[in-house]
């Protein structure tokens, strides 16, 4: 891929302008960047995860052992993702708050709903937090609505749905706290989450990339502690290897990055992508259990925090 010597410069540009905020410290406005709709190339210029920032801080991190003792005065968040109506073998760890980052069913069936709010009253955790993913279509109304003009001509096994049965489907969830574009504070921890993603075939919460998710992700406060989302934001456990391609968002990145700065970032949608990062200021968690093949092989990530002082 070549690049000419102007966008090579508008690159320098915008590398120097990124270290400087880190270097502040600052937060700025998030404006949508001229590449957004190719997170793939996005990320080769912007050598994202290299030279963005220096030191370079990106790295992997290696999950925590599950038997790992929590120290005192820390919290410990139990992450998962990506379950997809399989939760029968999952074998899940010691925590205090559970954090489910979408796409806990298939389609988004009352039924299935049901199903994941019974296993979630079986866990033991004093919080759970849960989002919804593109596979919970009934959360997604404005969806439902246009899947009906349609006549369910892209997702004919929901055609059985009546309206009745899924426009309140958000009152299936009785044991946890579901956030859409919403916020709670648990334990002194502002935890937001949102369940919106780059468009790819037309499933729940699809997006174009650029203004349109950056306006929901502008719903994001800046002082959130715990942002959960669906999706990756570009160049941190995003990587399509059958498409040999980067599908992170790369405004919610520059909103991780340059204006909110969360302790901690905990995603799924690309089930490839199970695994750890940390920039040295976010510590990002792809918590996906299914992989690729809809197995749920992977196991939930924990990671402690220490608990927010109260004066
Ligand atoms: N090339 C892309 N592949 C994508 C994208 N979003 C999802 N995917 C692939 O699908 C699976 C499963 O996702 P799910 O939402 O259906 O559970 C994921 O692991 C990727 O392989 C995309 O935007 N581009
Ligand atoms: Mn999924
Ligand atoms: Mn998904």
């Amino acid at each position: 891929m070549a690049f000419t010597l102007s966008e090579i410069m508008a690159a320098r540009r915008q590398q120097s302008q990124a270290q400087s905020h880190t270097q502040r410290g600052s937060r700025t406005a998030v404006e949508v960047d001229e590449y957004s709709t190719n997170p793939t190339q996005a990320f080769t210029f912007y050598n994202i995860n290299q030279g963005r920032f220096q030191p370079p801080h990106v790295h992997m991190v290696d999950p925590m052992p599950h038997d790992t003792p929590k120290p005192p005065g820390y919290t410990r968040f139990v992450c998962i993702s990506d379950t997809h109506s399989r939760t029968d073998a999952i074998q899940m760890p010691y925590g205090d708050v559970f954090i489910h980052a979408g796409d806990f069913t298939e389609l988004g069936l009352p039924s299935e709903v049901k199903k994941f709010n019974d296993w979630l009253g079986t866990l033991p955790y004093d919080i759970k937090i849960v989002i919804a993913g593109n596979h919970e279509l009934t959360f997604d109304q404005e969806f439902m609505a246009d899947l009906i003009k349609q006549d369910f001509y892209y997702f004919p096994s929901a055609s059985k749905l009546k309206p009745e049965n899924y426009e309140n489907v958000q009152s299936l969830l009785t044991n946890c706290i579901y956030l859409q574009d919403s916020e709670v504070t648990v334990r002194g921890f502002r935890i937001y989450g949102s369940p919106w993603q780059p468009w790819y075939y037309g499933w729940g919460f699809n997006l174009p990339r650029g203004q349109a998710l950056l306006d929901k992700w502008n719903q994001i406060p800046d002082n959130t502690d715990i942002l959960v989302t669906h999706c990756p934001p570009l160049g941190f456990l995003d990587w399509v290897p059958k498409k040999m391609q980067r599908v992170g968002c790369m405004e919610l990145l520059n909103t991780v990055q340059r204006r909110v700065q969360p302790k901690l970032h905990v995603f799924g949608h690309i089930h490839e992508g199970y695994g750890m990062m940390t920039d040295g200021t976010t510590s990002f968690i792809n918590a996906s259990a299914c992989t690729v093949n809809f197995l749920p092989m992977n196991p939930p990530i924990v990671f402690d925090l220490p608990n927010p002082r109260t004066t």
